[in-house]
């Protein structure tokens, strides 16, 4: 093709995606995936009926996460992003609930293409280029904000993070209304770390052995606790961070470790999941398979639900 009517075809193409955005856009973007897709309103409506359903053992996070999210998509004056940490033992829900919040803002979820999940050891894995990924995590934000106002944000494995790097994105979280002519205000931010882990499980523990049900666990009995355990923590890659330190983290989201009963609920979902019929032998089966901690009491699952679906492979 030659190349001043291929620069023609693909101009011809532009303006008519543009004038099917401006004539439809709800049609259009039924079909093309759009920066605010759905209405924020069905965007948290959605995030609450799926977190209640599919989340187990985990009220503190359905509330917190709920209303944060649901709050800040409502408002239409947000002063600065949304930025949640969220943390918690192994296979306890974290990227589940990352993946919920993704899949409620954007119907391809993870797969998005306003939706970016940086992975610590993959991403930025050398000590030594810290100073490189920091201006290509700047740039990398700047670029995607500036395409989609509504950008998602997942840092995963935050405590595997080099520390200090996390800051280099400290002005987008900040209350600034302009960054160079964007906007970060509509942006969400969320961090997955398994730091402060053991302070969730200490306070858990002590409901317990106190004869005080899960469900009686405040936000107030961990919040605090939680916030200065992980800035305190050298390996949480919010050590000493200037984020926590000017409060741009907004929620720090404790997930409770989880139960035998909620990893038999992990492994009825999986059998469904995969079309089988639910046989209750098998599934107390790989429950009990499961080991637990602490070594005398056995309460909690020390992998959560994470190797539910390998164990099933076995069986099936
Ligand atoms: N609370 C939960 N309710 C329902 N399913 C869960 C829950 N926690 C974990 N699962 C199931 O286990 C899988 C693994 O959990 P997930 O990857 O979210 O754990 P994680 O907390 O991110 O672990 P890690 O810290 O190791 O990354 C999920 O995809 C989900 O199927």
């Amino acid at each position: 093709v030659e190349p001043i009517s291929l620069g023609l075809a693909i101009a011809g193409a532009a303006a008519s995606a543009l004038t099917g955005f401006i004539s439809y856009p709800r049609l259009y973007c039924y079909f093309r995936e759009c920066c605010l897709q759905r209405q924020d309103q069905r965007a948290a409506a959605a995030l609450q009926e799926n977190l209640d359903k599919k989340l187990f053992g985990q009220h503190l996070v359905n509330k917190v996460v709920v209303k944060a999210v649901k709050g800040f998509l409502n408002n239409t004056n947000a002063k600065k992003p949304l930025a949640l940490s969220l943390h918690g033992w192994t296979g306890t829900g974290k990227n589940f609930v990352g993946r919920i919040v993704a899949e409620s803002i954007y119907k391809r979820g993870l797969r998005s293409k306003y939706v970016h999940q940086f992975v610590a050891t993959l991403h930025f894995p050398h000590a030594h280029s810290i100073n490189i990924y920091k201006d290509q995590l700047q740039s990398w934000i700047r670029g995607n904000v500036s395409i989609c106002p509504r950008s998602l944000f997942i840092f995963d494995e935050m405590d595997k993070m080099h520390a200090g790097l996390i800051d280099s994105i400290k002005p987008f979280l900040d209350y600034y209304e302009l960054l160079d002519g964007v906007s970060y205000r509509q942006a969400i931010f969320i961090f997955l770390s398994n730091a402060g882990a053991e302070k969730i499980t200490e306070v858990a523990l002590d409901f317990w052995r106190n004869g005080r049900t899960r469900e009686d666990i405040q936000l107030t009995d961990i919040q605090n606790a939680l916030s200065v355990s992980v800035f305190n923590n050298k390996n949480s890659g919010f050590w000493h961070s200037t984020l926590i330190d000017r409060n741009l983290i907004d929620y720090f989201v404790p997930f409770l470790p989880l139960e035998y009963k909620h990893v038999k609920m992990c492994v009825r979902v999986e059998i469904e999941s995969r079309g089988y019929a639910v046989d209750e032998d098998i599934l107390t089966r790989i429950a009990n398979e499961m080991t637990y901690f602490p070594r005398e009491e056995r309460i909690y699952s020390d992998k959560g639900c994470k190797t539910v679906d390998a164990k099933l492979d076995y069986y099936f």
